[in-house]
């Protein structure tokens, strides 16, 4: 079957470009709805997806032509990877292409709330001039552990290389590596050692929830919780416990349990964690730079094209 591809959320030209360049027969349809794309899909021998909709079994039995997933992003958590595996379909991820703007996002957080930002901005805009109660904290010389060091982990590590920090870095598919930006610890040594923790580890059966309250407990300091991953690997309620405990100082969100409204604003934690001034919260949008849409619809399009030559 010669390769045809449906395209079936918003990417960057440079995709199409490149398809046209290389002689790959695509149809982009970035509003088709999923029963549109139902129907159609056993024309396909490959997809380009985003976030658009959750590639499960019954979207598996009409695809019998499908040979690859490519995503544009980096999280894969939207598709039944088992079934992929079973049916032989590659799943070709693009996560070089948002690295870069969610370890920069993911500091911006982290230093916002240090300064205490947020609030400071939102205190002059209602005529208060407060200084001691903003009082901030140095980044310089803390223990920052990351859980997860793939691209994304990789990347926070290298850009706060500039910041006088100690990187700890503990991923349980990567034992025994070495580089510049990190040193390679267990857990044991982070829940003792740092001061900031930054998850970069995708949603899967085993992460599901898997930041509760036990987990928070092994820390052994103070800590600034930063979360850009999949907001489905955290207890929300666990958090804000470690919040009221003090033994979380801040707490930053890019990504929730549940996001967008009405839903997220029916969640019994939602008024809890909107009322604190050491929390803040971005709408998932930490990979979601102008430069990460052309990026990762590029770097997607490269991958395709060589596994279609391969
Ligand atoms: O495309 C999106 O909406 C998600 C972006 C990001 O979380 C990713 O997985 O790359």
């Amino acid at each position: 079957m010669k390769t045809t591809i449906l395209i079936v959320d918003d990417i960057h030209e440079i995709m199409l470009k490149k398809f046209d360049q290389a002689g790959i027969h695509y149809d982009y349809q970035p509003d088709i709805s999923r029963e549109e794309a139902e129907k159609i899909i056993s024309n396909y021998s490959g997809m380009v997806i985003r976030s658009k909709f959750q590639v499960d079994k019954a979207f598996f039995d009409l695809a019998p032509n499908l040979r690859f997933i490519a995503r544009a992003g980096a999280g894969m958590d939207n598709i039944d990877d088992a079934i992929a595996a079973q049916r032989a379909v590659q799943l070709i991820p693009a996560n070089e292409g948002n690295r870069d703007a969610v370890g920069e996002h993911m500091i911006g957080m982290l230093l916002s709330l240090m300064n205490n930002l947020n609030p400071s901005d939102q205190q002059i805009r209602s005529g208060q001039w407060l200084r001691e109660a903003n009082r901030g904290y140095e980044l310089k010389g803390r223990t920052v552990g990351l859980i997860g060091y793939g691209h994304n982990g990789m990347a926070m590590a290298k850009k706060l290389s500039g910041f006088d920090v100690t990187v700890l870095a503990y991923d349980k598919y990567r034992i025994g590596y070495t580089d510049q930006y990190a040193t390679e610890a267990d857990m044991k040594k982070i829940y003792k050692e740092a001061d900031v923790i930054s998850f970069h580890i995708p949603l899967t059966d085993e992460t599901k929830g898997m930041i509760d309250v036990d987990y928070l407990a092994k820390f052994e300091k103070p800590i600034f919780f930063l979360l850009g991953a999949r907001g489905g690997i955290v207890q929300v309620p666990a958090v804000l416990s470690g919040l009221d405990s003090g033994s979380i100082l801040g707490a930053a969100f890019d990504v929730l349990p549940v996001e967008k409204f009405p839903k997220l604003a029916e969640q019994n934690w939602y008024a809890d964690l909107i009322r604190r001034d050491n929390v803040i919260l971005s709408p998932h949008v930490a990979g979601w730079t102008f430069e990460s849409y052309y990026k990762l619809s590029e770097i997607a399009a490269d991958k395709i094209i060589a596994f279609v030559a391969s």
